[in-house]
């Protein structure tokens, strides 16, 4: 717990002198004020997480934490157990979903075996195995609460690493079968929205799997009873050790000064758990995009954050970070290059500014 509570502790606010020289940058570029909307949101929060206002994301990643559910037991998902493992061979082998936009955007993908049910035969996957996979969870808790801080540390030390070799921005994606059914019932525990509103078809489930999957959330959370007020029990009664691993990274960004990029729905439920254990956290992370998932808007009202796109995918593994590396790049390289005003001769009294009606 020491690696915790001490990256709890060593979080710091953003710099807002250096965030506001970049807002003022911004303002003296040629375009009406605040038009480049979350562009200009997301580099003046970077420059006050970065604490500079020269500043890049050349060397990036995603981090892939990957483990099994025993809560695929109850028929809640499009697919058998193995696929897990499968696909984190085919991950690390460079051919699947965030491999490929990984490539697209000079990105490396960084896969964890946090918790995978078998033995990935795969020497490009990290293994951090806590466990073969958590217990189901309408039965025991998924794990045991020292395997889930076990699992948060060990994404702080993943992450922690990468920032110490020079990465700049990391990230989140997971791979682990039935973690749309983790994610709402951790989602479910700590806001107590309704159950139709957060619980939806995953990678693609039927009507009836639809129904098992909400009756086995509501189950668990009537047996074990988390404390909404305690992540550590929420996670480890009815979470996922990929979800665990991911509220490890965006601490570490946190700690480490560096922002992490939040892909879908599994994401969303580590950063929520992320955020109420410092509410600093928040700060540290940019959304990548809406996914699909039908909980994911609701998260992000909870969170108080705005996804930068809106694609309807549904896929996960991260492949929402990639697409927002790319954004960032090009909203640093026009927040470096747009000419000023002044450069171009043009008089900006002659302006009329609505930024401060739009903030009301
Ligand atoms: C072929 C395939 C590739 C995937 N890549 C990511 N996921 C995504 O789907 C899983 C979560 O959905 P559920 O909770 O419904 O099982 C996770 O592995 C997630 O990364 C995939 C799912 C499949 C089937
Ligand atoms: O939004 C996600 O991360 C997601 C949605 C469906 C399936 N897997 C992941």
């Amino acid at each position: 717990m020491d690696k915790l509570n001490n990256t709890l502790n060593s979080i710091k606010f953003l710099d807002h002198a250096v965030m506001d020289e970049t807002k003022k940058r911004w303002d003296s570029l040629v375009k009406p004020i605040g038009s480049l909307g979350l562009m200009e949101e997301i580099t003046i929060r970077l420059s006050g997480i970065y604490r500079t206002t020269k500043f890049d994301i050349d060397k990036r990643a995603v981090v892939v934490m990957a483990s099994d559910n025993g809560i695929v037991e109850e028929n809640v998902t499009s697919s058998p157990q193995i696929f897990t493992r499968i696909l984190v061979e085919k991950m690390a082998k460079g051919i699947t979903g965030v491999s490929v936009m990984s490539k697209a955007a000079n990105a490396d993908v960084i896969v964890v075996d946090i918790g995978i049910n078998g033995d990935v035969k795969e020497e490009n996957v990290i293994n951090r195995k806590i466990r073969y996979g958590t217990d189901n969870f309408t039965k025991s808790f998924a794990m045991t609460y020292d395997e889930a801080i076990k699992a948060i540390e060990t994404g702080i030390e993943v992450a922690d690493d990468l920032f110490n070799k020079g990465y700049k921005i990391l990230g989140t994606g997971e791979v682990g079968i039935g973690n749309t059914t983790t994610s709402a019932a951790v989602i479910k525990a700590i806001t107590d929205f309704p159950i139709d509103d957060i619980v939806g078809k995953g990678a693609g489930i039927t009507d009836e799997q639809l129904v098992l999957k909400k009756k086995a959330i509501i189950k668990a959370i009537e047996l074990h009873k988390p404390n909404k007020y305690d992540v550590i029990d929420v996670l480890s009664k009815v979470g996922g050790l990929d979800i665990a691993g991911l509220v490890g990274v965006y601490l570490s960004g946190a700690k480490n000064m560096k922002p992490t990029v939040m892909d879908g729905f599994i994401s969303q439920a580590a950063a929520l758990c992320a955020i109420k254990l410092d509410g600093r956290v928040k700060d540290y992370i940019i959304p990548s995009h809406l996914s699909k998932e039908p909980g994911a808007k609701f998260v992000f009202n909870e969170i108080g954050l705005k996804p930068m796109l809106d694609l309807s995918m549904r896929l996960g593994e991260g492949t929402g970070c990639p697409l927002a590396f790319q954004i960032i790049d090009t909203a640093i390289y026009t927040l470096n290059n747009m000419a000023t005003f002044e450069e171009a001769e043009i008089e900006k009294e002659l302006l009329v500014d609505i930024s401060k009606d739009e903030e009301k």
